[in-house]
């Protein structure tokens, strides 16, 4: 039992090597321990201490641990309060310490460049610009995943004509290689489209999982189809992963763009780089001549872009379904088909913004 009483080089040097839970370094290398006072007479030792992120579980954690060590080592009582640390302090380290924690997420494995596509309402393209730029990344030489995460409708298997099972093997969910892309969907884990009703932690622990019990490989990017709307499985997305970049796709009618706009908006609360828009179902044009119709409206994407302060990254032409398509894959554009050189130029802006 120690009954000496504590002194504020020796608080220092206890709480020292105790690590910042969001910063991922210790309180000497953030310069986290701001304050100590010690009321010698009761052991009553008060400390201030900044950290990364205030007012969260982990702070709560990180309290209890304090409180224990410093009680352990003499104290009799412990006041402890908390501060956000100075911004410059928490841009030094923030990005290694997003890094590590998608590291460990993926299982210590390379990190991926993460996108989330998403949409604020259902049917608006969303699972079709993904499968296509994953296609059009892979072309240009990427390693490329897709987490098909659309708990309304498990569209990507379809899509892409995919029809059998992931295999596991030691343990690893091995996905589904495609074209060349590799894929997992809830849709695999489900029987014959069977109604689930799908809770908020449910779906985050499905996330998880496709994170650490899939086997990816070294991938160079990882996308997220994500269900439309601003529901639980973003927040998820954005909390799993913090630099998980997002592509919003919408079509040109005001009220999709209006939905969008919110989607969006709730990305960049979380801190998260909108990439761009994608406009899909821009226009139609006309085979005979040429003429484009704006049957949707004109000019949604455009605003949307400005309201989120990003650009659109593409505009895509209504399509008549599976005219001259791959009856295998009915939503997968070949490389030289003018929706697929579309792609491919949003895919390359997208490399563009996101390695250089
Ligand atoms: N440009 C297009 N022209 C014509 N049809 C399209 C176009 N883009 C998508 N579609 C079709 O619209 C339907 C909905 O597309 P998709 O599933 O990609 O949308 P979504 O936003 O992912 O929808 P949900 O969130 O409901 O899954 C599909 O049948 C798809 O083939």
């Amino acid at each position: 039992m120690v009954t000496n009483v504590l002194s504020q080089e020796e608080v220092k040097e206890l709480l020292h090597p105790v690590k910042d839970p969001f910063l991922h370094r210790t309180l000497e290398e953030t310069d986290g321990v701001k304050e100590i006072t010690i009321k010698e007479e009761k052991k009553h030792v008060s400390v201030k201490i900044g950290i990364g992120k205030t007012n969260t579980g982990e702070q709560m954690q990180l309290q209890q641990e304090i409180v224990g060590i410093l009680k352990k080592n003499g104290a009799t009582t412990v006041g402890l309060r908390f501060e956000q640390l100075p911004d410059e302090t928490i841009e030094k380290f923030q990005p290694a310490a997003e890094a590590e924690q998608e590291k460990t997420l993926m299982g210590g494995g390379k990190q991926p460049n993460f996108i989330a596509v998403a949409s604020g309402k259902g049917g608006v393209g969303k699972s079709t610009v993904t499968v296509n730029l994953a296609m059009s990344l892979m072309r240009l030489g990427k390693k490329v995943g897709i987490i098909d995460a659309d708990i309304y409708g498990f569209s990507v298997p379809d899509m892409m004509g995919i029809e059998e099972r992931p295999a596991v093997r030691a343990e690893k969910i091995i996905p589904v290689e495609r074209f060349g892309v590799q894929v997992i969907s809830m849709g695999f884990f489900v029987e014959d489209n069977s109604p689930i009703i799908w809770r908020g932690p449910m779906l985050g622990k499905m996330l998880n999982s496709f994170f650490k019990e899939v086997e990816w490989g070294d991938l160079d990017y990882l996308l997220l189809d994500l269900p439309p709307g601003t529901g639980d499985i973003a927040m998820d997305v954005h909390e799993l992963l913090p630099t998980c970049k997002e592509l919003i796709v919408s079509t040109p009618h005001p009220t999709a763009a209006f939905v969008a706009a919110r989607a969006g908006q709730m990305a960049l609360k979380t801190d998260h780089e909108i990439l761009g828009v994608v406009e899909n179902m821009a226009y139609f044009e006309s085979k005979k001549t040429g003429e484009k119709e704006y049957v949707f409206g004109k000019g949604g994407g455009k605003k949307l872009a400005e309201v989120l302060q990003t650009q659109v990254l593409g505009q895509l032409p209504l399509q008549q379904p599976y005219e001259e398509e791959d009856e295998f894959a009915p939503s997968v554009y070949q490389q030289d088909h003018p929706i697929g050189k579309e792609y491919h130029k949003i895919a390359s802006k997208i490399v563009a913004k996101i390695e250089e």
